[in-house]
Formats: structure tokens, sequence, C-alpha cells
């Protein structure tokens, strides 16, 4: 079922000669779990600033619902529904704590006080921060403060929430916990757009992908374009290695080898 949509969605920004994006069409359906990969100054962000209206688009229409977002209630409706986690959580943070930040959305939306500290303590033990409730936000980690920034954004239910470059910085391990907090947003029934330029974690996780290029989509279908080498060598956007070297050891690819885990118990097998 379709959530949002986006038609000839383009943007330019100010002084510059160049349209940022270009003439972007794309429908998201509830349920969805999208990669989007594109090289440096592919346009991600400044896309996902349009879907939101934290950028005026300077052509085009958006749908939330089937229902054009024209007017400044229909944006508000749309921040309801649509949640950005930015790459940087410091350009997201109002409060100055962790408990002030969870609760900031909530006294927005008019929630009581005793509802707030219910819906604030299940967030936190949902994410698995609980300790972290009454601490400043300096004093995080960027690993928490990411997640303090999913739990803030997620504890208002947006029905699709959008991540740009989550594993930017991240560590391996960090990486499994974050597809932990994604599986869990899955499972709560949250829709999924993830920008990022780890190929290995987009080859891991999504089940479509879209390819940005100069702010013009230029893929949308599903994981076999992460496997198309020649595709990959000429736009510059690195492999996924798992089917990369699959291929290589003449094992050919199989999109349901996502993981190094998956690799190895296919291996082990085949020996
Ligand atoms: N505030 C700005 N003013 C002018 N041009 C900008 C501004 N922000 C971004 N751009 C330009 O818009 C284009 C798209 O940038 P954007 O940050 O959206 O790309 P991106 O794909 O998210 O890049 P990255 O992977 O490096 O984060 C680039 O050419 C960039 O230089």
């Amino acid at each position: 079922m379709e959530l949002f949509r986006c038609e000839s969605l383009s943007f330019k920004y100010p002084f510059e000669e160049k349209e940022a994006i270009k003439d972007i069409n794309l429908t998201i359906n509830k349920g969805d779990k999208i990669g989007l990969i594109g090289r440096n100054g592919a346009g991600k962000s400044t896309l996902f600033l349009n879907f939101l209206g934290l950028l005026e688009k300077s052509k085009g229409k958006i749908f939330l619902d089937n229902e054009a977002i024209e007017k400044k209630k229909d944006l508000v409706k749309l921040r309801k529904k649509l949640g950005l986690v930015f790459q940087d959580p410091d350009d997201f943070f109002i409060a100055s704590t962790v408990y002030e930040e969870l609760s900031f959305g909530l006294i927005n939306n008019g929630i009581e006080k005793d509802e707030i500290d219910e819906k604030i303590n299940k967030s936190l033990e949902f994410f698995g921060i609980e300790k972290l409730k009454d601490k400043c936000l300096d004093e995080l980690s960027g690993g928490q403060k990411k997640l303090v920034s999913i739990a803030a954004l997620s504890i208002l239910k947006p029905e699709l929430l959008i991540f740009d470059e989550p594993t930017s910085g991240v560590d391996e391990k960090n990486i499994l916990s974050l597809k932990d907090v994604l599986e869990k947003l899955e499972n709560d029934g949250t829709t999924l757009l993830i920008s990022s330029h780890n190929l290995d974690f987009i080859w891991s996780w999504a089940d479509r992908i879209l390819v940005l290029e100069k702010g013009r989509l230029i893929y949308d279908g599903d994981r076999t374009i992460l496997t198309k080498w020649d595709f990959l060598k000429e736009k510059n956007l690195g492999y996924p290695y798992i089917p990369k070297f699959m291929d290589i050891l003449g094992y050919g690819v199989d999109l349901n080898i996502r993981t190094t885990e998956d690799f190895e118990s296919f291996f082990r097998k085949e020996r």
C-alpha cells in the first residue's frame, strides 16, 4: 500500500546553477526496506530534506497517503508520519538531556505527563538504553547519540523513518546493533529508507535499492543492481563483498546470501 510519493521533485540551492535533485519520481510503500546509494554530493541528504519540507522544493509534488502536501497544515501531518534521523545527531538535538529530548515531541503532541514518562521508559527499554535516561546529551558517545535520536523520533511512531548515513563512523559491532534496532522498528511496522555508502550493509539489509547520481534517480529496483559489477565500477560505488567474492570464487551470486554468517554456512556445505 502506498505511503509516500513524489512526482518530478526538483530542488536548487540558492545561488547554485544546477539542481541538486532533479525530476525525482518515487513511490514508497508500507513495509518497504529501501537502501539509497550514491556518491558524495549525489543529492541524498537534499532529497530527504525535501521529503520533509525542511528544504522547499523548486518543482514537483509530494503526496502522503495519496493526498498532495500543499499547505502548512499538510506539512505538520507529513512530519508526524515521516521522521528523519540526521547523519550527525547534534544537528537534530534540541534539548540538553536524554529525557528532555525524548519528551519534546510528546509534549508538542499534547500528551499527558504520566503517559510521557511511560512512553519514554518503554522507548529507552526498547533500545536498551535505560541507563542513559538522565544523562546530558553532551556526555554521550557518537553511537549512543545516534540511538537517542532514533528513540526520540520513533517514540512519535512515524510510519516512515528515514536514516541519513547511519553507518558513517560506526564500527562493525555497532552496525550489528543498528541492524537489531532496524529489525525492531520493522517488526513494529515502520517503513524504512536508509542512505549509506556501506554497500555490505545495504546488501545485507535492504530489499529495494535506489541509486542517485548527480541529483537524478538512475535506478529503482531489486538488489540485483548490487551485483552488476560493470555498473558499480562505472559509477564508482564500490562493491558489496559477499556477492563479489562468491562470484570470484566461481559460485555465482545468490541474493539470499546476505551476511558473512550466511556465506560461512554456504561455504561449509559446499566443501
Ligand atoms: N547548503 C548548500 N548550499 C549549496 N549547495 C549545497 C548545499 N548543501 C549541499 N549542496 C550541494 O548539493 C549537492 C548534493 O549534496 P547532498 O549533501 O545532498 O549530497 P549527498 O548525496 O547527501 O552527499 P554525501 O554522501 O557526501 O553526504 C552537492 O553538489 C552539494 O555540494
